[in-house]
């Protein structure tokens, strides 16, 4: 369990988490949520003493950081996957690691086995692609079977067979009664991960709900209609006690809280064509960017884009992000045996 209350850290005159109180339970995949610039990272760096908080505290296990006897038993953490020495090979860094923290040195073989980095634990990590790299941070993680994992965007930049492994990886290390701290700038990775979400913008908390909640409270259903004879369409519509959202973006009109039969039924009815009729799903992604719309640093304006009160677009709530083309493949070169649940 990690408890943060009332978590504050001003750099200058920057607060970049502004008063901070919730907590991580053990057993669920936590996520932690915010667009770019949220906090994110300067609270994991705050949770494992690497930064010191203007003021509040964090509390692991009951106790501060500093005052975990040995730390790696407790709490793992992937924060920079480049943080590794690349001059030595990838069982000399967890050798080290593992050394100076008292765990045994079967425990390395042990940790390269479970994210497949056998095949190449002697080869200097220098020479590794992003997503061996992020394994090996992962492995480091792990090296003092904590109970405690905290993982900073690990799947960033990751092809789709490498988020699917982390994604896995994280659902196992909860279902063992772990607690799985994970953060990330997108809501439709979260919905396929976590649990449980807590959502910052500016530093500050907007949301500590359920994943189930949040789905509940956010994806809107609705129908949409379209109809070469869309005034009419309102009219009957309206006779009939129904409200019609009229969204010039899409020429179409939005129903809430009727079904699709009963709307084709009353379009037959009146003897009005439809070019459209469908069941439409709010995403997911476009909920959580309108709770941060008014925190996030830098906006990009596109033409036509609306998004905070606007019409909800519709989508489906598990879009997965995709990979940038220039990242490498997983598995390309070496042993990509898969542990953890996949
Ligand atoms: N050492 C620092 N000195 C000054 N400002 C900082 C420092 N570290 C972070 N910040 C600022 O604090 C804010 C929060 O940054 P942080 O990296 O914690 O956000 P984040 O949610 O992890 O963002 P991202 O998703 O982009 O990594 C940002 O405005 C950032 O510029």
């Amino acid at each position: 369990m990690i408890e943060l209350e009332g978590l504050t850290k001003r750099f200058g005159a920057k607060t970049a988490v502004d008063n901070l109180s919730f907590q991580v339970r053990p057993g669920v995949v936590t996520g932690f949520l915010g667009p770019n610039g949220a906090g994110k990272s300067t609270t994991m760096r705050m949770m494992l003493d690497l930064d010191n908080p203007t003021s509040g505290t964090v509390r692991i296990d009951g106790k501060h950081y500093r005052d975990l006897p040995e730390p790696l038993k407790y709490i793992g953490a992937l924060l920079d996957a480049k943080a590794m020495n690349g001059g030595r090979s990838a069982y000399n860094n967890l050798l080290c690691l593992a050394q100076s923290n008292r765990i045994p040195e079967r425990r390395v073989s042990e940790v390269l086995d479970l994210v497949g980095l056998t095949a190449v634990a002697r080869k200097k990590s220098k020479g590794f692609s992003l997503g061996m790299g992020q394994r090996l941070g992962i492995a480091s993680a792990l090296l003092g079977d904590p109970e405690i994992l905290m993982f900073d965007e690990p799947v960033n930049g990751l092809d789709p067979e490498g988020i699917l492994w982390i994604r896995n990886l994280m659902k196992g290390l909860a279902a063992e009664g772990r607690t799985i701290f994970v953060s990330s700038h997108l809501m439709s990775e979260m919905a396929l991960t976590a649990d449980h979400l807590v959502v910052i913008g500016q530093g500050r908390l907007l949301a500590d709900l359920s994943m189930a909640d949040f789905i509940q409270q956010n994806s809107r259903s609705f129908v949409r209609l379209r109809s070469p004879q869309q005034e009419r369409l309102k009219d009957v519509l309206h006779g009939a006690g129904i409200d019609a959202i009229s969204v010039p973006a899409t020429g179409a009109l939005e129903i809430d809280g009727v079904g699709p039969e009963r709307l084709g039924e009353l379009a037959a009815e009146h003897r009005i064509v439809l070019h459209e009729l469908s069941p439409q799903r709010a995403s997911l992604e476009e909920a959580f960017m309108r709770m941060t719309a008014d925190s996030v640093e830098y906006h990009a304006h596109a033409p036509g884009a609306a998004l905070p009160g606007g019409p909800v677009a519709p989508g489906a709530a598990t879009d997965n992000p995709a990979r940038p083309a220039d990242v490498p493949a997983w598995g390309a070169g070496f042993d990509a045996t898969r542990k953890g649940g996949e």
